[in-house]
């Protein structure tokens, strides 16, 4: 990263003062395309990596993106390249939209023309096998890096039709958090700050399990008092994992946190919801992939946490139970009654810490 950036840090009594920053986005999907025309809005001189050049030049053509976001035009001033090296060297700030399958290939790619910028996961997901987190992932590939991750709220067709909304940036490195928010924050984008690089990560990992289980609700038609009993203790059994594995539980109260749990689970936009609702409704997993087009996420993250859980003793009743019915073919309805005969629990564990064993 450029030393401007940093130099010109602005005090808290001039919060306006605004450095044009150099970003580009890795990635053309929905959220790449998004974060891109939010920096390009904010003022930044932003590029978008796509890897297909036939498209590139579509979009730098026509300022759409046909395939994941086609009913929106992108800001005048995006530019588009499949040109990697183009795209990455003499930047500020990258930004990774990546899969989080394709995640390490694609910063192996990179890294030969790395040599200072910051890099920022934007990917809300865990590398198969591995479980690596993207933060793991950027240290492993690109040790000498500043980086960060950045996580929240933030479903793209809403933040491409300028709804706002706000996010949380988390990096160890103070100058990756300002640069961040010099980069992203506007009247319609606010950027909070978190150092619990693990805790935002896992947070938006996590929350599209119980996105997925959201939207098999949904098509169960379930109550009110019933969502809100299934997002509460999603919200405890993603922080009692997030836990076991370092993170600070008070992160999860955070936009990362419940506020993400709330927009993902909530809203028919999220394509981890959208899967939960067509196996409701009765499709295959396949089916219902095939249908999206797009990634998500919680698919893999419910069979790799569950895994991981077993690993390391964590109870995860709505994780395994999931599991049961996506992998196992296990009816819904039995094991959501079985869910309801867990035993007598603590609400907050942090509070009050189980004396029973888990059943
Ligand atoms: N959409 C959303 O609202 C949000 C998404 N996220 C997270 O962002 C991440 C990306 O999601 P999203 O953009 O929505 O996903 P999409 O499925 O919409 O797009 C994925 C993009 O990644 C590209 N890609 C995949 N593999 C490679 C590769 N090896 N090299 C280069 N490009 C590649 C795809 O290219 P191609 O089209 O050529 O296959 C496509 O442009 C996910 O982890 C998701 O959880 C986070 C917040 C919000
Ligand atoms: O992470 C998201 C919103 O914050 C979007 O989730 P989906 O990947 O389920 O669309």
């Amino acid at each position: 990263m450029t030393d401007i950036a940093i130099e010109k840090k602005p005090s808290p009594e001039t919060p306006s003062l605004k450095v044009p920053m150099r970003v580009t986005v890795l990635g053309g999907g929905s959220f790449g395309t998004a974060m891109a025309n939010v920096a390009s809005r904010n003022g930044c001189d932003t590029r978008m990596f796509i890897r297909d050049p036939a498209i590139a030049k579509e979009m730098q053509e026509t300022r759409r993106n046909q395939r994941y976001l086609p009913d929106f035009v992108m800001d005048e001033n995006l530019s588009f390249t499949s040109d990697i090296e183009y795209a990455v060297r003499d930047r500020d700030l990258i930004l990774v939209a990546i899969p989080s399958s394709s995640f390490r290939e694609v910063l192996r790619q990179i890294a030969p023309f790395i040599s200072g910028q910051a890099i920022v996961s934007l990917t809300k997901g865990i590398e198969p096998d591995s479980f690596a987190l993207m933060s793991d992932i950027i240290r492993e590939e690109l040790p000498q890096v500043a980086y960060g991750v950045l996580s929240g709220p933030n479903l793209a067709k809403e933040l491409m039709a300028g709804i706002p909304a706000g996010t949380v940036i988390a990096s160890p490195s103070e100058a990756v958090r300002f640069a961040v928010h010099q980069a992203l924050a506007s009247a319609l984008f606010r950027v909070f700050a978190n150092t619990d690089v693990q805790g935002v990560e896992l947070g938006g990992a996590l929350k599209n399990i119980y996105a997925v289980a959201m939207g098999m609700g949904a098509a169960y038609h379930v109550g009110e008092n019933t969502r809100s009993m299934l997002l509460t203790r999603a919200l405890a059994e993603m922080s009692r994992f997030a836990v076991r594995l370092g993170a600070n539980p008070l992160t999860f109260l955070g936009l990362s946190g419940v506020g993400d749990l709330i927009a993902t689970c909530s809203s028919p936009l999220s394509r981890n919801y959208q899967i939960g609702l067509a196996l409701g409704q009765g499709k295959t997993l396949a089916e219902a992939v095939e249908a999206l087009g797009q990634t998500a996420e919680g698919i893999n993250t419910i069979r790799q946490v569950r895994a991981q859980a077993e690993i390391l003793d964590v109870y995860m009743p709505i994780t395994c139970a999931l599991y049961e019915v996506i992998y196992e073919g296990k009816p819904p309805l039995g094991i959501a009654l079985a869910l309801m005969q867990n035993g007598h629990r603590s609400d907050v564990e942090f509070v009050l810490p189980n004396t029973t064993p888990a059943s």
